[in-house]
């Protein structure tokens, strides 16, 4: 799972701190550099209304910027190190050696999680417990020596996670999303590549930029939220079939919903893809969901296992570009058209959906620059929402106590089935909250071994540890280390929308819940080891009615 890797290399990264304080200044030199050349690359054409990069045909995916020859000035021209002329094959070779190192490490994690897996399927025991058994036998700091690439550094226990959280300085550099890093700066031309990769004082502007408008979104739209989630209950009604059971995809009804309330936080408009069935239609809301689909395939499958996209173009290289060219394209034509409609009328202006209150923020960033943005919290906010999401019901759903208790605090708090005070939605809904806490706190399974998860199922740091049981997360009950679960990561660069992702399991499970009384009959389900985990398997919930 996203959320899972992200902490993951969070922690490699802020333990190898010396690396990446060295990747952080190249990094910031290239800007400069990249700044002082400006005037000699030729812009990518754009597209004549919007103004954003126009897609490329198929045949023409990667083409390289083209240079015009450098007018000779005054002022003397600052080339960077890699860029002075030479033979372009000792160029390549030397590219290769540079990534021999990463895939190195790559190949390591890799073979460690394949290896974790087969003997989890041998064994027949769970991947989980494969993975404890490491620390068991090593202790709470385990090291693999990559023979060729960097090393990998597992840590389980919470003292340790908190100390590496404390190390992290004023600017938390963090290391995931390379393909979509690479992307944007390589094939897009962009200076940056995007909130959740860019370092130091750019990334304390984006996220200045993006802090107040997500904080409050929730909020503002908690009605159509709510709306959204009726939409969800009634097409789990349309969809059940005799058993009261979802024999289609449940998962995917989930990642519809979650897209909808997502379009109305960011763009404040209804898709409505709830309630399409055909979604490779021909109208843009749909090929927005289509092209998102593919996007989050194509970043999971690059993202996941040795990256030999950043060697040659791959399938997964290709259809990662295709599918964010057409988002960003997509995404282009909603920053334009708001920005036209906010032109004409400033004061009564909806201010509250992220694209309308950076577009009315006094900031400096283009059009294109907005979309990267949105696109960003497009692609991670409705994946890690669709995710939760479909563990909590599935928890729900098998602990049957658990659900009566739920259900209980719902009814006694809401009994006319109407959120009057959004604001004190999460006060009021303590158990809930610890049903979410718990979700997030259970491991899905990642590419590269997670540790801080393997702390939250840690006997020592909790009592039952494997077992579901969101008992442990009410205040009076536990005095548990506050870095035995840290699922939305810590300090400076923690996540930016905990708010929205709280509020909406929150609004979806209430709902539900006040409609259905959950079943699950089936085993276990087991979430899938990639990049973006998922459940391994169609959530066949039953949803009964309750009234
Ligand atoms: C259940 C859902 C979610 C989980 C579990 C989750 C978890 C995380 C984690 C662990 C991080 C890294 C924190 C760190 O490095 O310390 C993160 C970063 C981030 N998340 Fe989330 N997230 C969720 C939903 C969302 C949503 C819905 C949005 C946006 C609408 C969002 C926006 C962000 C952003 C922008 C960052 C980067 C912050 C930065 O680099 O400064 N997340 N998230």
């Amino acid at each position: 799972m996203l959320l899972n890797k992200i902490q993951c290399s969070q922690l490699f990264l802020r333990k190898y701190c010396h690396y990446f304080e060295r990747r952080l200044h190249a990094q910031v030199t290239t800007f400069q550099t990249v700044k002082t050349l400006q005037i000699s690359v030729e812009e990518p054409a754009k597209h004549p209304i919007s103004g954003l990069a126009t897609n490329k045909s198929a045949g023409d995916i990667f083409p390289a910027p083209r240079v015009v020859p450098m007018v000779l000035s005054k002022d003397p021209v600052v080339l960077p190190f890699d860029d002075v002329p030479g033979p372009k094959s000792l160029k390549y070779l030397s590219n290769i050696r540079h990534y021999i190192s990463e895939i190195g490490t790559q190949l390591t994690a890799t073979l460690l999680t394949t290896g974790l897996n087969i003997s989890s399927y041998l064994s027949k025991r769970t991947s989980i417990r494969n993975l404890s058994s490491l620390f068991d036998d090593y202790g709470p700091v385990v090291r693999f020596v990559s023979p060729v690439g960097g090393d990998i550094v597992l840590l389980n226990h919470p003292e340790h996670i908190r100390k590496v959280f404390s190390l992290e300085g004023d600017y938390p550099v963090r290391s995931t999303l390379e393909s979509l890093e690479k992307y944007r700066m390589e094939h897009r031309n962009h200076v940056y590549g995007g909130i959740y990769t860019v370092h130091g004082l750019e990334w304390v502007r984006q996220k200045s930029i993006m802090e107040r408008p997500l904080q409050g979104a929730s909020t503002h739209y908690a009605s159509s939220i709510y709306e959204t989630c009726d939409k969800f209950t009634q097409k789990i009604y349309n969809l059940r079939n005799y058993q009261d059971e979802i024999s289609k995809d449940l998962y995917k009804e989930i990642h519809k919903w979650a897209f909808d309330c997502m379009g109305v936080l960011i763009f404040s408009k209804q898709f409505s893809m709830i309630d399409t069935e055909v979604v490779y239609s021909q109208c843009d809301k749909s090929w927005m969901y289509h092209c998102l689909e593919q996007a989050t395939d194509a970043l999971d499958k690059c993202e996941t296992g040795p990256h030999l996209w950043k060697l040659f173009t791959t399938p997964a290289w290709y259809k990662l570009v295709k599918y964010c060219d057409n988002l960003d394209h997509l995404i282009g034509k909603h920053v334009l058209e708001a920005d036209r409609e906010l032109s004409g009328k400033s004061t009564d202006a909806d201010s509250h959906c992220l694209m309308n209150a950076i577009l009315l923020s006094d900031n400096q960033l283009t059009a294109e620059d907005i979309a990267t943005i949105l696109m960003d919290m497009l692609i991670i906010g409705v994946n890690t929402i669709s995710s939760s999401m479909s563990y909590l019901l599935y928890y729900i759903a098998r602990y049957q106590k658990v659900q009566c208790l739920l259900y209980q605090e719902i009814e006694n708090m809401y009994p006319n089935l109407i959120i009057d005070d959004i604001t004190k939605l999460k006060e009021n809904t303590p158990y809930l909250q610890a049903c979410i806490k718990e979700t997030l706190s259970i491991p899905r399974g990642t590419l590269i071994i997670m540790s801080t998860q393997e702390a939250s199922l840690k006997e020592s740091n909790y009592d039952d540890a494997k077992k579901f049981n969101p008992d442990r997360w009410i205040k009076a009950v536990h005095d548990y280390h506050a870095f035995a679960s840290v699922p939305f990561g810590f300090g400076s660069r923690k996540c930016l929308g905990q708010n929205i992702a709280e509020t909406m399991l929150s609004l979806l499970t209430i709902r539900v819940l006040q409609k259905y009384k959950l079943e699950h009959h089936y085993g276990e389900v087991q979430p899938t080891r990639r990049f973006i985990s998922k459940p391994s398997k169609p959530l066949k919930i039953r949803f009964i009615d309750r009234m």
